[in-house]
């Protein structure tokens, strides 16, 4: 991918997703994971190469809403409420009334913020707002969701709470995942594989399969397993001279 001002954002990105699968893209600043998610959801288009989501193009996958896309910060209306904001991208698609509710309260539901419906962005805190956007990137029920850094500007607790309640929301629906993140313990907690990524130019420099135990839970954080592969994510990167490693 190489933008307009001669900037090559992403050189060599070949990969292949299965459906039901937790993927993270990580890497430095400037390696091209932001590039990557926006080439995918047709927010941009791509200079060379071919991409393919379910068989189809990425236009005729935005369309037909085969995916939701959760941005780094919440982007919610704050004169509407919760459910309001849940229930937009169904008014825009012209839903009708009855239906539009149906499926925000439920969505609503799973991220486990039903008693929040009437409340508005403002009276919730940070984390509880990111929720409502991933409620509001599932209104469609799509069967794939891209998040670009969803938990960054959140303090670790918060995180760490919603890095489990992502992963029930995956369990329980068995959506497919492509989530960006700078954070390798996060990578490594979430993910099925995690795609290493370099910069100068952007690329993707090693795939790593996470073979920890599904349901993981605050204790998996702790085991011999998660350690070991948070040291392979980290050399991967040191490869690429992704990040100065202090040791
Ligand atoms: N619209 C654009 N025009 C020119 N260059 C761009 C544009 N968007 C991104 N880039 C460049 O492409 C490269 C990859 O950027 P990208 O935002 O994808 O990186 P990233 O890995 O997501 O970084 P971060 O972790 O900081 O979000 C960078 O060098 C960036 O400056």
């Amino acid at each position: 991918m190489v933008f307009p001002n001669g900037t090559v954002a992403l050189k060599e990105a070949n990969l292949e997703v299965a459906p039901g699968e937790f993927i993270s893209l990580i890497g430095p600043s400037g390696c091209g994971k932001t590039t990557l998610l926006r080439l995918l959801a047709d927010l941009i288009q791509p200079t060379s190469g071919q991409i393919r989501i379910g068989g189809k193009s990425p236009e005729e996958a935005r369309k037909s809403r085969a995916y939701g896309y959760v941005f780094q910060a919440p982007t919610l209306m704050e004169w509407r409420t919760v459910l309001a904001n849940v229930m937009l991208p169904l008014e825009i698609m012209g839903f009708p009334g009855p239906e539009r509710r149906a499926r925000a309260e439920k969505m609503l539901a799973l991220v486990g913020l039903e008693k929040f419906a009437r409340h508005y962005p403002w009276q919730l805190s940070g984390g509880m707002q990111q929720r409502v956007s991933i409620a509001r990137a599932l209104a469609f029920d799509p069967q794939l969701l891209f998040m670009d850094e969803p938990f960054g500007a959140l303090d670790e607790i918060t995180r760490e709470n919603l890095n489990l309640e992502l992963l029930r929301l995956w369990r329980e629906t068995g959506k497919t995942i492509v989530f960006v993140t700078h954070s390798i313990p996060e990578a490594v907690f979430l993910s099925t594989r995690i795609v290493v990524m370099t910069p100068r130019p952007g690329k993707i420099e090693t795939v790593i399969p996470v073979d920890l135990p599904q349901p993981r839970t605050f204790e998996t954080r702790e085991t011999t397993r998660f350690f070991e592969l948070a040291t392979a994510v980290r050399e991967a990167l040191r490869k690429g001279h992704g990040y100065e490693v202090a040791e």
